[in-house]
């Protein structure tokens, strides 16, 4: 078993640089099945996620060549192969492949989706929008059956704002014959770096990026060539880590008005924000003060970037309470961090920290991806030798994390370990 050992109490100096943003990736690459010739991607992350995509797109017969972030997607010997179980459950993402295959064979079997715990995560607003469309939706066995004889443009009102149900409605309405009208819906960056590239690829879509889009169906798409935006949780998180052991980081490759809620909240802590173009510059902190956060939808505070952040208020002087208002448990790594000492407890959907504490080293479990993130941030604070396990969780979502931040001075390493089983423990007790 591979997991991440860090010597912590290592100050982070120097630039870092961002890869693309894994929540457009996981969507613009099945966005290529709806393309009768080669679709090209630059800029794309190193992360589990997209490897099992491209995984996905070759068992539905697919050509993908990813090399150096640049993928190239030959959608056209693709078929409608049911995927009802296996690599469609690694993810959470896998769910585009219901709007894309809907949109292009006007069928599909997609089982429904892995990613992160974090309490209840249905998808029936992106059914909604499917039967709105005119497809037949039934759930059997733990596997979605979509078929339609004909895809209609409707009016789809959504009763919650959510980013996938967003993309996956404008993934299978780009096909349909007749205007699709999607209300309340969701306003993330990513949304509008998919319709960019469906846009690029002949499709017409109006008002992405505001809470309503219109799409006016076409009658074919054509490969493009596009390049990914930032990742902008990545971002945060580095963001995060320099408030919170940095001397001095600058964040290369961003788009700071996607991070405004994230550097406002920081601004508030008392940590300097320094914005350029394309990069942010965050000079080492001073003493930190404490704050409140609510994770609300975009523009407001990401709740990606909540776990993250519990362990920057660790370290501020006085109490937080950081309120997820998007996911009913998005708190595991509460526990984890109060292994390291965190004086942090749970009530509700809020988390209250109360600092500052110093972080002692522990070993600790990554539950989610951002509460491995948490945990990094956590292990580096530390004073000593911190061990992250179920890494496969981070390398989900963080491209080359390791290189990135041992060239900003951390002591930060991925190893292979012996694994126990609980008899072998049980014996050494005894
Ligand atoms: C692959 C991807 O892009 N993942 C992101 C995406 O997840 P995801 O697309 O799953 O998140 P949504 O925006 O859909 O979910 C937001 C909220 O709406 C609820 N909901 C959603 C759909 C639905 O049909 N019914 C329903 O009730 C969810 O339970 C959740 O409480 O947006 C989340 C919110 O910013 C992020 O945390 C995830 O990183
Ligand atoms: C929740 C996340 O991812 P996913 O939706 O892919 O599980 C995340 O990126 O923080």
């Amino acid at each position: 078993m591979d997991v991440y050992k860090i010597a912590g109490e290592k100050p982070l100096k120097g630039t870092i640089k961002v890869s693309g943003a894994k929540n457009s990736a996981v969507a613009l690459i099945p966005a290529s099945i709806l393309a009768n010739s080669p679709v090209t991607i630059e800029g794309l992350p190193e992360i589990l996620d997209v490897w099992t995509l491209k995984t996905l797109l070759e068992e539905i017969g697919g050509n993908v060549e990813f090399d150096d972030g640049r993928m190239v997607i030959d959608p056209r010997s693709m078929v409608d192969m049911p995927m009802p179980n296996g690599n469609v459950k690694k993810l959470r993402a896998s769910y585009y492949l219901m709007g894309a295959m809907l949109g292009r064979f006007k069928k599909a079997v997609i089982g429904l989706p892995g990613g992160c715990h974090l309490g209840p995560r249905p998808i029936d607003q992106h059914i909604k929008g499917f039967e709105a469309l005119g497809a037949q939706v039934t759930n059997e066995h733990g596997a979605i059956y979509l078929r339609a004889e004909e895809l209609r443009g409707a009016k789809i009102y959504l009763d919650v704002s959510s980013v996938g149900a967003t993309i996956n409605i404008m993934l299978a309405a780009v096909l349909a014959t007749g205007k699709t009208i999607i209300e309340n819906a969701a306003k993330e960056p990513e949304i509008i770096d998919v319709a960019t590239l469906l846009t690029n690829m002949g499709a017409k879509i109006k008002g992405a990026g505001t809470n309503v889009i219109r799409i006016e169906g076409v009658e074919e798409l054509h490969g493009t060539n596009h390049t990914i935006i930032p990742d902008r949780i990545e971002a945060g998180t580095y963001m995060i880590m320099a408030a919170a052991i940095g001397d001095g980081v600058t964040i290369d490759n961003v788009i700071p008005l996607h991070l405004e809620a994230v550097t406002a909240k920081l601004r508030e802590m008392g940590v300097e924000v320094m914005e350029e173009e394309e990069r942010i510059f965050i000079p080492k902190p001073k003493s930190l003060k404490p704050v409140d956060i609510k994770t609300l939808v975009y523009p407001g505070f990401p709740t990606d970037l909540q776990q993250p952040f519990t362990v920057l208020l660790t370290q501020a002087n006085g109490s937080s309470i950081v309120t997820d208002t998007i996911y009913s448990a998005r708190f595991k790594h509460i526990d984890e961090i109060s292994r390291m000492g965190a004086v942090a407890k749970v009530e509700g959907r809020s988390a209250i920290l109360t600092g500052p504490t110093k972080l002692e080293a522990a070993t600790v479990t990554a539950t989610d991806l951002r509460a491995g993130a948490a945990l990094i941030i956590a292990g580096l604070l530390a004073k000593g030798n911190t061990e992250v396990h179920d890494i496969f969780h981070i390398e989900r979502g963080y491209s080359d994390i390791i290189a990135k931040l041992q060239d900003l001075g951390a002591d930060i390493h991925r190893e292979s370990i012996e694994t126990e089983s609980a008899n072998q423990a049980a014996k050494r007790f005894n």
